[in-house]
């Protein structure tokens, strides 16, 4: 008992002291200034008031550029067009460590992910594009439009839905079916208890998780078992599968398949908790739909021409006939004027539309997902750096000027480019129509990465943004923002960018009434 609290008190003030006593090292021309104030208390809100943090740390310092101090490391926060550049061009800035040192918000376990060799995370990287080919992604059209149709189903043909919960739910099923076993995929019980336990790491991910997560308080506690859980439900999935020797077509298998049977259970929860922002930007994109019934028109008529030009038929609602031999024959109504199918016919014909058209022929849907990432993706990149050991022990790299000695973190708010007023104008409006967004600044858009990062998901989340987008504008007559009581709200509440996960307003603040177009399902 002693022991159990001596240690953890000692490790406070041990971590206190290094806090506090953060580098006093000559400062040299080109480093970065410090931020005034590095005691425990003005360093939490980074954990918890991150966007806030970030813009009052540009004021006290009165630069584009400063530094302060975590555990005695420092950590370094670019701004500016110059620092951007140089920022996502440099070379020896390593993500995963600068990830799992700042973030904390991927499952760890002891001696599992907690060492994960940069070896094994390009491997898993390696697999997650392999299951992206375009054979691959065209398959898994219908089985997305199918489960999301399952779970619309379940929300009854008319009522109100909190996009900030309803969304997640529903992308994390298709991210479950495209990237994870088809057998838990199948199993709506599991997906549901899968989707608890993540939810469970992001509130359990507290300062003292991060910082010292090898310190058993409360939250950590609750981490391990969370992801202990995780891990057991998926590799009882593997065990069963390897033993009845069932192949199936999803992404474990080919991790099976190639040998890499080891890796499964690490990439498969790793590759879940990375889709989390499929999750956000699909209630943010539906959000600003509800608020913008001239955009979701918009999108409606590209959806309804993509199906007129694209699906196959019998669902092809504008099909032209042939007239010709009788002119009695009534003319097909403009394609504004069809109504659309049952949401069981409906994502039928959308599944009949071929993956070239949903990745090239939606120049709407395109501006939109763009338009929702600049404004409610909450990201801040973080990178370590970590040159090789080659280098000359003096050897620094410059960013936006500023000296970055090795071992510091480096952080690049997207708010700083997506939000500035001077690249942006009324950079808080979502407006998919915004010439801006044909900037040739350099990295005037980073949402989904940028120079030698770029997201490798995207073709996956783009996907399945689009198919999700198509079954609300086609598949709801009417859907609107509303407040708790249902009445229509005058303003959509505006991205928390503070909430650096989820991006969420305040709870209870804006739910979408919606009105099935069609007859509900069996
Ligand atoms: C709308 C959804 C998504 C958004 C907005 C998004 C955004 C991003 C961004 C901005 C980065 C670069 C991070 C940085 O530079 O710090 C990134 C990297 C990455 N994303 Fe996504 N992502 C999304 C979905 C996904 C999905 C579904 C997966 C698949 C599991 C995924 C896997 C990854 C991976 C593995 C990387 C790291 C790439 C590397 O290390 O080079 N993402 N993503």
């Amino acid at each position: 008992v002693t022991a159990a609290v001596i240690v953890p008190i000692l490790t406070l003030a041990f971590w206190l002291y290094a806090v506090v006593s953060r580098s006093s090292s000559a400062t040299a021309d080109d480093a970065p200034v410090h931020l005034p104030g590095s005691s425990l208390s003005h360093i939490l809100p980074f954990f918890h008031r991150r966007f806030d943090f970030i813009n009052s740390g540009f004021q006290l310092a009165g630069q584009a550029i400063y530094q302060f101090s975590l555990l005695g490391t420092p950590v370094i926060v670019l701004s500016g067009e110059a620092a951007r550049r140089d920022f996502f061009q440099a070379k020896d800035l390593d993500l995963n460590a600068g990830f799992k040192f700042l973030s904390g918000a991927i499952p760890m376990v002891p001696g599992v992910t907690s060492n994960l060799e940069t070896r094994r995370i390009a491997l898993i990287h390696k697999r997650l594009v392999a299951s992206q080919t375009s054979e691959r992604l065209q398959r898994l059209i219908p089985l997305i439009l199918e489960d999301s149709r399952r779970v619309i189903n379940t929300w009854g043909y008319s009522g109100s839905l909190d996009p900030f919960q309803q969304l997640p739910e529903l992308i994390f099923q298709t991210t479950v079916r495209c990237l994870a076993f088809t057998e838990l995929a199948d199993d709506a019980a599991k997906v549901q208890r899968l989707k608890e336990l993540y939810d469970t790491l992001d509130t359990a991910t507290t300062p003292a998780t991060v910082l010292l997560p090898w310190l058993p308080g409360p939250s950590a506690v609750r981490r391990l078992i969370a992801t202990k859980r995780i891990y057991d439900i998926i590799s009882k999935t593997l065990d069963e599968r390897v033993k009845n020797g069932i192949t199936r077509d999803d992404t474990p298998q080919m991790l099976i398949d190639a040998g890499d049977e080891r890796l499964v259970i690490i990439g498969v929860s790793l590759l879940v908790a990375g889709a989390r922002s499929t999750g956000t930007t699909a209630s943010w994109l539906i959000t600003f739909l509800s608020g913008h019934p001239q955009w979701r028109e918009k999108a409606a008529e590209e959806v309804r021409r993509l199906v007129a030009e694209h699906a196959t038929p019998p669902h092809r609602p504008s099909e032209p006939r042939d007239t010709s031999t009788d002119p009695t024959t009534p003319q097909e109504p403009p394609l504004s004027d069809h109504r659309p199918p049952p949401l069981s016919e409906l994502h039928t014909s959308l599944g009949s539309v071929p993956l070239s058209a949903w990745e090239t022929d939606t120049p709407v849907l395109d501006a939109m997902i763009r338009e929702t990432l600049r404004v409610a993706e909450p990201h801040v990149a973080m990178r370590q750096y970590l040159p090789p050991s080659h280098l000359d022990e003096k050897a620094q790299l410059h960013i936006g000027g500023k000296a970055v000695p090795p071992g510091a973190f480096v952080m690049y708010p997207f708010s700083d480019v997506h939000l500035s007023s001077e690249v942006y104008k009324n950079p808080w409006c979502w407006d998919p129509a915004r010439p801006e967004l044909n900037l040739k600044a350099p990295y005037a858009y980073v949402g989904m990465g940028a120079g030698s990062t770029t997201c490798l998901g995207k073709r996956l989340a783009t996907l399945e943004l689009k198919l999700i987008t198509a079954l609300f504008v086609l598949g709801f007559g009417d859907f609107r923002a509303v407040d708790k009581l249902g009445a229509p709200l005058d303003e959509l509440p505006r991205p928390n960018w503070n909430d650096i996960l989820t991006c969420k307003p305040p709870a209870g603040s804006c739910f979408v009434r919606f009105e099935r177009t069609v007859e509900r399902d069996a």
